[in-house]
């Protein structure tokens, strides 16, 4: 076995757009605190994409420009409707409806810098248009266009609910998005970089990524995180289920992480915003189950939650659907991966390891008819 499996601690890229040092993140060299208490998510999406926070005078028109590119095409609001919807997991429409909008991008082969950087903006701007769509066609409701003057995590909510949601809804959706964004060479980022390290488009090296979020062991965490809680049901029966998890040497979604050994310095937010949400909208035992949950976990295990453990609970309370989840981390990630496969292309050189071969040797072709 290699020594690294998994790449475990394998450094290889330069990078200005975060940084995880123990349990410190920083998107920029500005702290995730700093950030998660104070800024605005289009603000973070420009700090990573353009190494400096915005002035006024500049997120105004970045805050223009994404919402004339929020509508879809209408082809593509079409789209949804052509297959068995309430069979297909959000996660996968968004994927093939993501790659969709290239088609109708006409600079979508063009690989110039300044096409690139359109194309991440672009990318940015139908994300929450996609998410959004697809849940209420699955459900049957017309389609809600975006509203001028709403902000990036507003008009999500409005797009998807059809009213326009409260100042701690707004409040909360944002901090989850701005936690979300960006988190140095994750899977997905990782797989991003990869699918342009060969010069391949922007749409593809995110079509790519949202591939690898999807999985459960990355941001389809929290959508089992849920399931998880629900499955539990009541408090008294945290104990017994996750018993029978460390029998059967299964995982606890939501714990651990690759490179946090002594917490995920986002999980406090999201623990903070799950405890009042929840609260505020009946949802008490769920935040209970979790605490004990993670309580039981460290003392088992010595693991803590992840960034994915408390959103599940923030999202419920928010009303949203546990499979709309993922999407929505896809939705805020998107700003990481389109900075990283900028700074890829900036410095590229093809991504491509090496493998020890274990199989068998010294083989001789037999024809067909003499094999067993
Ligand atoms: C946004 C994100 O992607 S955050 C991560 C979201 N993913 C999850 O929450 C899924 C649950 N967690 C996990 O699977 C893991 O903790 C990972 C994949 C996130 C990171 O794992 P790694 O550092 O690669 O650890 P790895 O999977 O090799 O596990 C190491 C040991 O810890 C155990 N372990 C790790 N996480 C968990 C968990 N959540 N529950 C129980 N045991 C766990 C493993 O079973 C393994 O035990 P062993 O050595 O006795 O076989
Ligand atoms: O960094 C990781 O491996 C996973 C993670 O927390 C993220 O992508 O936010």
């Amino acid at each position: 076995m290699p020594e690294n499996k998994g790449l475990e601690g394998v450094v290889v890229a330069d990078s200005k757009i975060s940084s995880i040092i123990g349990s410190q993140l920083t998107y920029g060299g500005y702290e995730i605190d700093d950030l998660a208490e104070n800024a605005l998510f289009e603000e973070v999406v420009y700090l990573l994409w353009n190494d400096q926070l915005p002035n006024q005078q500049e997120l105004d028109a970045f805050t223009d420009e994404l919402f004339n590119l929020m509508t879809l095409d209408d082809n593509i609001y079409k789209h949804f409707e052509l297959y068995p919807v309430d069979k297909v997991h959000p996660m996968s429409a968004i994927r093939t409806g993501l790659s969709l909008t290239a088609h109708y991008d006409e600079n979508a082969e063009d690989s110039s810098v300044e096409a690139s950087k359109n194309k991440a903006v672009r990318i940015l701007a139908q994300m929450p248009a996609l998410v959004a769509a697809f849940a209420r066609i699955r459900e049957g409701k017309e389609v809600v266009k975006p509203k001028e003057g709403l902000t990036y995590a507003a008009n999500f909510l409005y797009m998807l609910n059809g009213e326009e949601p409260t100042d701690t809804e707004v409040e909360a959706m944002n901090k989850v998005l701005v936690l979300q964004a960006d988190h140095e060479l994750n899977a997905s980022t990782f797989t991003a970089r990869v699918c342009v390290g060969t010069e391949s488009d922007v749409y593809s090296g995110v079509t790519a990524a949202i591939g690898a979020l999807k999985g459960p062991l990355h941001g389809g965490a929290n959508e089992q995180v849920m399931e998880m809680l629900k499955e539990i049901g009541s408090l008294d029966n945290v104990e017994g289920y996750l018993q029978k998890k460390f029998d059967n040497k299964e995982k606890i979604m939501g714990i651990g992480h690759r490179v946090y050994k002594d917490g995920d310095p986002r999980a406090k937010y999201l623990k903070d915003m799950s405890m009042k949400l929840t609260d505020e909208n009946g949802y008490s035992e769920l935040f209970e189950i979790s605490t004990k949950i993670a309580d039981i976990v460290k003392e088992e295990k010595g693991l803590l939650p992840n960034v994915d453990f408390y959103s599940a609970t923030v999202y419920h309370s928010l009303g949203i659907e546990s499979d709309l989840f993922t999407p929505i981390f896809a939705m805020s990630r998107a700003s990481g991966w389109t900075a990283h496969i900028l700074e890829q292309y900036a410095d590229n050189r093809l991504i491509r390891p090496r493998a020890e071969y274990v199989g068998a040797t010294d083989r001789k072709y037999e024809p067909i008819e003499n094999r067993s």
